[in-house]
């Protein structure tokens, strides 16, 4: 386990051991960390000058190395170059590597004040290997960052804009949310262009593109087009306020025709979609001829517009046999009949018995004159 051997052994022949083992030390953990990819944080608290971790890769000469940037058109931050013995040669850990140490690989570089750890060169059996030793105390839960010894020109996330970093701890597990980036070529710097807030990735415009609501579909624009009246209410009768008119094209719709009925209200568009009814056709114009229905208002006046039949009032009787004095007195008592028709039956009869009772007082009077 991490630290069980190091009050006993020297760091140097600590991380001889396990590069004997091609074996990490067993305890750190790999996380992402905002604006960096993934990093390594430690599980326990280390002192100054402690052996960490192995870098791994392939070792391979200077010119070899740099023959392959050449070929690849740029430097590698997964390849480090050192000097052993006068002669500079590199380690390519560009290759993620299934076996062996790999958590090395993975530490991102640090500021001079961020750093906490230095990479140092440990001989064995006359071979140069590279390993992580702390520069300082760790503490728990810190991420490993050293100094990648490259001018910041070959840092190719110092030529990236960023957005302003989020305070972030190492032990903030919220960016263990993101998934690890798939690819951690040095150069691939798709975790800079996409910041790992999943609200802010530049493919993420959920925040921008409302759904609308059924009833917010740009292309539903129905009640954009009849909004409610503010007086809008059931008893609105704003559609009877447009009856069609008497040059009504016989091609007018059907829901034109046909009267407002009772229940209506100005969001009930049932009679849009209602079928014309037989007696709404077009070409049928027998509600125009049709008497007032019973139950038209005592102030709908239009039945008076139409002459009565000379045997639907007794007025008419009276009109003929009556003298012209009392004759004069009947359109009165024929708009008080019109009235009281409208309210009351019962004063209907009152009227008509009072009515007869006055005729036939006349009636017998001018016979009674006659005779005399
Ligand atoms: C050796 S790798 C380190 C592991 C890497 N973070 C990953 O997820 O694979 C080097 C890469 O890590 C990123 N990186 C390392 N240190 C960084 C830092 N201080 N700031 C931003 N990115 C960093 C860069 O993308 C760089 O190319």
């Amino acid at each position: 386990m991490v630290g069980q051997r190091r009050k006993r052994i020297k760091p140097d022949k600590e991380a001889e051991i396990y590069i004997r083992k091609q074996e990490d030390k067993q305890g750190f953990v790999v996380k992402e960390i905002p604006l960096k990819g993934r990093g390594v944080v430690t599980p326990e608290e280390f002192d100054n000058g402690d052996f960490l971790l192995q870098y791994p890769g392939k070792l391979l000469p200077e010119s070899v190395a740099e023959a392959l940037e050449e070929d690849e058109g740029h430097p590698s931050v997964f390849r480090y170059f050192f000097s052993f013995k006068g002669k500079t040669s590199c380690y390519d850990a560009t290759e993620e590597t299934e076996k062996g140490p790999s958590y090395g690989r993975l530490v991102n570089h640090g500021e001079p004040h961020e750093r906490n750890c230095n990479m140092k060169v440990i001989s064995v059996e006359d071979v140069p290997y590279l390993c992580l030793f702390a520069s300082e105390t760790i503490r728990v839960g810190s991420e490993l960052l050293y100094d990648y010894g490259l001018p910041d020109a070959k840092l190719p996330w110092k030529h990236m804009e960023q957005p302003p970093s989020p305070s972030s701890s190492p032990l903030d597990t919220s960016h263990q949310e993101q998934p690890p980036s798939p690819s951690s070529s040095p150069l691939d710097t798709s975790h800079h262009e996409q910041p790992l807030s999943p609200s802010s990735s530049p493919l993420d415009t959920s925040h921008q593109e409302q759904p609308l609501s059924p009833s917010s579909s740009p292309l539903d624009t129905s009640h954009q087009e009849q909004p409610p009246s503010p007086s809008s209410s059931p008893l609105d009768t704003s559609h009877q306020e447009q009856p069609p008119s008497p040059s009504s094209s016989p091609l007018d719709t059907s829901h034109q025709e046909q009267p407002p009925s009772p229940s209506s209200s100005p969001l009930d568009t049932s009679h849009q979609e209602q079928p014309p009814s037989p007696s709404s056709s077009p070409l049928d114009t027998s509600h125009q001829e049709q008497p007032p229905s019973p139950s038209s208002s005592p102030l709908d006046t239009s039945h008076q517009e139409q002459p009565l039949s000379p045997s639907s009032s007794p007025l008419d009787t009276l009109s003929q046999i009556v003298p012209e004095s009392h004759y004069l007195r009947m359109p009165n008592v024929s708009v008080r009949m019109s009235v009281y028709l409208s309210f009351s039956y019962s004063w209907l009869l009152l009227d008509y018995s009072e009515l007869w009772e006055h005729c036939h007082y006349n009636v017998n009077t001018m016979l009674l004159q006659k005779s005399m």
